[in-house]
């Protein structure tokens, strides 16, 4: 399996190259040259297997013999027994047409734990094999810095540096990030949004010198193994539904904000997952529900929710989808980027409009709405949704009351969006390792955010 770019300027590379290379060195986005097809029968078996032998068997599709297969296994095995349920990703049924996909039973209680742990140990299997130092520089709304940050810290040979938008995350996502005091973690708190953060590291890794010279790493969603590892919980729900008794295609509804994680359902789909439709929930920052309905992509006012992760205008991985939308053509894709770069606005008409229209149901949930649901759901089922997972909820009830049967992907933990859960006054405990956060010192430097400034930050850590 080789790596291509989505705007088709890079030679075909292999797994680990890809994984080095993050952002692709045209500017583009790596995607698989082929995507493997699972055959039925291949399914079938794939039933039967524990969350980390299914791991090893769709990472070595991806991965070849690049890793030996001794390897490959001992890195799943590591990266998912740090996870506290025994099924790494159990589903949960609400009644007979919802179920909730619980992915937030990793170290830092949100989804980036599935595919963070493995890329954390996967850099330090690259960076011991191949004697290398790895300087990770991600951005994060909340979420994907703290799990970097676990996957990585104290890690002989890594350096992880992560940008947030100073007082636009969660008190705890804040807290998991700052009070790590290894050596080699470096927080800075940007004045500004998630989107001025991810443009801040995409600039950065676009210097290809700068990312060369430096060794620049990415965890963020970029990164193909990102992708490839959010893939295998689709797989894993499905199978757990069949064992129940369900049959037939499934349906995953999906909270959206950099397009990652449905993405990667788009792909399980694609190597032949009996996918129905894959909803994307988005919170009122909608780009992407707009897009979907209207097939105008084009980046509105930011707007601060009470699912503070979601509040992303430009999707980093769009342009994986776009790719596709358009047959796998580069010069369209790198013609549309290109017109988003000048115009901030991207639309798709006539049958690619139909194409995304059938490869997507998009809604876009207010706040209250959120709130309500979370409300509705701690009332009837006793079960308690954090903002980001009742965004994904409250899509999956208009598929719920057209008959249909859907899993809802629950992102976080509620524990740590506890300002918007009071909000309803519903109070919860807070997982041990989450209190005891409260009591630890901080270290974040906060600042402006022009690229020089960060660059120079960045020089003296590595
Ligand atoms: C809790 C939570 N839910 C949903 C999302 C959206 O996922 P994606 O960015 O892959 O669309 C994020 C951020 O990535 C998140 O942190
Ligand atoms: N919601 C994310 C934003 C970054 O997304 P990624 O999937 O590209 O890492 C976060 O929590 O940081």
């Amino acid at each position: 399996m080789k790596y291509i770019s989505t705007r088709g300027q890079v030679s075909p590379i292999g797994f680990i190259d890809a994984i080095l290379m993050g952002l692709a060195d045209d500017g583009g986005l790596l995607v698989p040259q082929h995507i493997p097809q699972v055959s039925e029968a291949t399914l079938q078996k794939w039933q039967e297997l524990s969350y980390p032998e299914l791991a090893l068997e769709i990472f070595s599709l991806y991965v070849n013999d690049e890793i030996p297969r001794a390897d490959l296994k001992k890195l799943v095995d590591d990266s998912y027994a740090t996870f506290r349920d025994e099924a790494v990703t159990p589903v949960r049924k609400l009644d007979d047409s919802r179920y909730i996909l619980e992915l937030f039973h990793g170290p830092t209680f949100a989804f980036k734990d599935v595919a963070l742990q493995f890329l954390g140990n996967l850099y330090s299997y690259v960076s011991a094999k191949t004697n290398s130092v790895i300087h990770i520089l991600g951005a994060t709304s909340g979420d994907t810095g703290a799990s970097a940050i676990e996957g990585v810290r104290g890690k002989e040979g890594i350096r992880i540096c992560i940008l947030h938008p100073h007082q636009k995350v969660s008190k705890v996502q804040e807290l998991q990030m700052t009070t790590i005091n290894d050596a080699n973690v470096l927080n800075l708190a940007v004045e500004g949004t998630f989107d001025d953060c991810q443009r801040i590291i995409k600039d950065l890794f676009a210097d290809v010198d700068f990312k060369v010279k430096y060794h620049l790493r990415a965890i963020n969603s970029i990164n193909i193994a990102r992708i490839l590892a959010q893939t295998v919980y689709y797989f894993y729900a499905y199978f757990q539904l069949a064992k129940q008794g369900h049959s037939g295609k499934v349906s995953f509804s999906v909270p959206t904000g950099n397009f990652g994680d449905i993405f990667a359902g788009y792909l399980a789909k694609k190597m032949g997952l009996s996918v129905d439709k894959l909803v994307l929930a988005t919170n009122e920052n909608n780009i992407l529900a707009r897009f979907v309905s209207e097939g105008v992509y084009e980046p509105g006012a930011f707007r601060g929710t009470h699912s503070p992760s979601m509040d992303i205008q430009v999707a980093s991985n769009f342009e994986r989808y776009l790719f596709y939308l358009y047959g796998e053509d580069p010069q369209t894709v790198t013609q549309l980027m290109a017109q988003f770069k000048a115009d901030s606005r991207i639309v798709v008409t006539g049958d690619a409009l139909k194409q995304v229209q059938a490869d997507f149901a998009a809604y876009s949930v207010g706040n209250e709405e959120c709130l309500d649901t979370i409300s509705e759901y701690y009332q009837k089922y006793g079960y308690l949704l954090d903002p980001h997972t009742a965004c994904g909820a409250a899509a999956s009830d208009k598929l719920a009351a057209e008959g249909e049967t859907a899993i809802v992907l629950s992102t976080a933990h509620p524990a740590k969006f506890d300002e918007a859960i009071r909000l309803r006054s519903i109070s919860q405990t807070y997982p041990e390792q989450i209190q005891q956060l409260f009591d630890k010192p901080q270290f974040v430097t906060v600042v402006g955010g022009t690229n020089e400034e960060i660059k120079n930050r960045l020089v003296s850590f590595f």
